[in-house]
């Protein structure tokens, strides 16, 4: 399968497609074009015909067109999906589940016939849209290391993926998964800030995500300890310790950690459901 004609299906054009979609045709690793989609509702499908993607009258002829087909529907959908489209599955296409919460076993058995169907689950989250995605990869038993390679390569090119075991993915949804929802929260709420002090909303706004992309470029390329570099910012007796010491007052360590393992959690919970 040559990457450049890899023909990929969205099963589900909810707001993860739409950002996987965007993403790939961004990246130019997929066009629009050689993509697939199906949705119950048709104003997703026109959307996504907008952009060039082909709709499909229902998903087993998505499958039949598609080489990677992403299960990208709410977690209670995906193992009955996986059953729809048992027979048009083959050892040569690959399923990716991006579902929160549904494991491999869920997917593999819920295969009619009790094929050998390579399923890979990711967790991406939705900054893949501008190429700054953090995902996670577990492949399924049926995998062979060359489709591991291009499911791989296709997340890549959207952002940062790693291979993790699979027990792995409650904890990675708990931190980048639902991860871009808390960072929006603490733009929004610093962005408040500034407007209380007298700031543009714009301006505010600009100022709170450029100092959150700032510092997340600092960690990620000088390698440095994020305390380390929250002490250069903390002059003694200056303006960043007063504001340390509310967040800290707030709770504001316990709440993100507490955060980061409710999200795990749930995703647990979402496999038994
Ligand atoms: N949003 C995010 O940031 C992330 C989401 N995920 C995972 O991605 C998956 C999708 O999430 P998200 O995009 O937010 O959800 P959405 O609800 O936006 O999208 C899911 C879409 O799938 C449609 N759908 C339902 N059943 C079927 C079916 N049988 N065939 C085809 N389409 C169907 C839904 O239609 P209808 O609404 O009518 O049911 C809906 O439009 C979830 O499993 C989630 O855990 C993973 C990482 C991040
Ligand atoms: O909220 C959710 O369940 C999904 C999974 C990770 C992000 N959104």
């Amino acid at each position: 399968m040559s990457d450049s004609n890899t023909k990929v299906g969205f099963i589900g054009s909810g707001m993860m497609a739409e950002a996987l979609g965007g993403g790939f045709s961004n990246s130019g690793i997929v066009p629009w074009e050689n993509m697939y989609c199906t949705d119950p509702w048709q104003p997703r499908l026109d959307l996504f015909t907008s952009f060039g993607c082909n709709a499909c009258k229902d998903n087993r002829e998505l499958t039949r067109n598609s080489d990677v087909i992403f299960i990208a529907v709410k977690p209670y959908a995906a193992a009955t999906v996986m059953k729809e489209i048992s027979k048009e599955l083959t050892e040569d296409k690959i399923v990716i589940s991006i579902c929160a919460g549904v494991t491999l076993e869920t997917l593999e058995n819920a295969i009619s016939d009790g094929k050998s169907v390579p399923v890979v689950r990711v967790m991406p989250n939705t900054p893949c849209l501008v190429g700054a995605c953090a995902a996670a990869l577990a492949r399924g038993k049926f995998v062979t290391d060359e489709q591991a390679d291009l499911a791989l390569k296709l997340m890549q090119s959207v952002g940062v993926c790693v291979v993790v075991q699979e027990k792995l993915l409650d904890a990675v949804t708990g931190v980048s998964g639902s991860g871009p929802a808390y960072i929006y929260q603490v733009i929004e709420a610093m962005s408040d800030g500034g407007v209380l002090c007298g700031l543009p909303r714009d301006v505010s706004t600009k100022l709170a995500a450029q100092t959150v992309m700032g510092a997340a470029k600092m960690v990620l390329e000088k390698g440095t300890h994020p305390g380390q570099l929250k002490d250069n910012v903390t002059s003694p007796g200056g303006t960043t310790i007063a504001a340390v010491h509310e967040l800290e007052k707030g709770g504001v360590r316990n709440s993100f950690i507490n955060a980061v393992k409710a999200a795990a959690e749930r995703s647990k919970e979402l496999s038994k459901e």
